[in-house]
């Protein structure tokens, strides 16, 4: 479904307004995110993980992993740009970028600001960026920024194609593919998603029927539903947590991913890790098809020079 380029005006773009968008969360659903991302998949009393999902030593409320800040941009799944039109069956998550700013609350009721981040004709497919903002209702601190990349393919063309077009709100080094190092990484972590991983992980938000529906899977071009591109990213991150964090999740303050390929729920993620000053950057394969199927950076407070 390609675009008239004809509708498309750029000066639109920057006056768009979406509604501000409420995002209410218990501890349940914290606990049923980490489930929905492996954490204790493997071991039912894991030392570094228990605490996601359960009281543990009597605290007072189970922690959260930081990836659950990017459910609070699945509000702007259903975003219109003007001149652009799209098969929504078509869409993929392209990337992901999120900033931290306080430990997220076990239970909260936020406010979320969305604008559009950036718009790219890339001819063959249309990328979509959106900037979330999610504010603390009762306080009105901010809690934490998402910046969400869709690729949509077959919606390429709605500018004129001698100049396609280009705009990002943000410094081009921000939240773009990352160059893996060389050397041997400083830590690997194999895990292996379940066969219903999409199934579980989708009752926190993301319905997208490409996860589900195996008719949606084969129009979109997959043999079967696929895994969560976020599903993918919060394997990745907990493995930085539990082998670089040493499971303190509170030292998580930036995290950058570009999804290269699609996974297969069943498949195993094995992600290696290298260190660079306060960054760890990553690269997370499928090792059933030796392919990688994202890379980015997690920027860390406080990393122990002693690692
Ligand atoms: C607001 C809230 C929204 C929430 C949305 C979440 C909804 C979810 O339910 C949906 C999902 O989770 S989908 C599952 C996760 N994602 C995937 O599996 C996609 C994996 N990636 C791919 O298949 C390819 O990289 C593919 C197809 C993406 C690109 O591959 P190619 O077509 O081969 O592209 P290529 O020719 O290499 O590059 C063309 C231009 O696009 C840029 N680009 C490439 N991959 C990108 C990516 N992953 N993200 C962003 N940009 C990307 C390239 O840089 C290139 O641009 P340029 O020519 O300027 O270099």
């Amino acid at each position: 479904m390609s675009s008239d380029a004809s509708d498309f005006d750029p000066d639109r773009l920057s006056s768009l307004q979406f509604p501000e968008m409420p995002y209410t969360y218990s501890e349940r659903d914290v606990a049923l995110y980490a489930l929905g991302i492996g954490a204790c998949a493997r071991d039912a009393v894991d030392a570094d993980e228990l605490k996601y999902v359960y009281h543990e030593n009597g605290q007072q409320s189970i922690q959260v992993l930081p990836t659950f800040a990017a459910l609070f941009s699945l509000g702007g799944l259903k975003f219109e740009v003007p001149g652009l039109q799209y098969d929504p069956r078509l869409l993929l998550h392209g990337q992901q970028y999120i900033e931290i700013y306080k430990p997220l609350p076990t239970n909260a009721s936020l406010n979320n600001t969305v604008t559009v981040a950036g718009l790219h004709d890339k001819g063959k497919a249309a990328i979509v960026e959106m900037e979330t903002k999610s504010y603390e209702k009762d306080s009105g601190a901010l809690l934490c920024m998402n910046r969400t990349t869709v690729f949509l393919r077959g919606a390429g063309g709605f500018s004129k194609s001698s100049h396609p077009f280009s705009y990002s709100n943000y410094p081009k080094d921000k939240g773009s593919s990352v160059k893996i190092p060389k050397g041997q990484p400083f830590a690997v972590f194999e895990d292996c998603t379940l066969p219903s991983q999409a199934l579980l992980y989708r009752l926190s938000g993301d319905y997208n029927p490409l996860h589900s529906d195996p008719m949606i899977a084969k129009i979109a071009g997959f043999t079967s539903p696929i895994l969560h591109g976020l599903c993918t990213l919060g394997f990745a991150v907990r493995a930085i947590i539990k082998c670089i964090c040493r499971g303190d999740s509170n030292m998580v303050k930036c995290i950058s991913g570009r999804f290269l390929l699609h996974v297969y729920p069943g498949e195993t993620l094995v992600t290696e890790m290298w260190l660079e000053g306060s960054r760890v950057i990553y690269q997370t394969k499928v090792k059933e098809r030796s392919r990688a199927v994202l890379s980015g950076y997690v920027d860390l407070h406080g990393l122990s020079s002693s690692l």
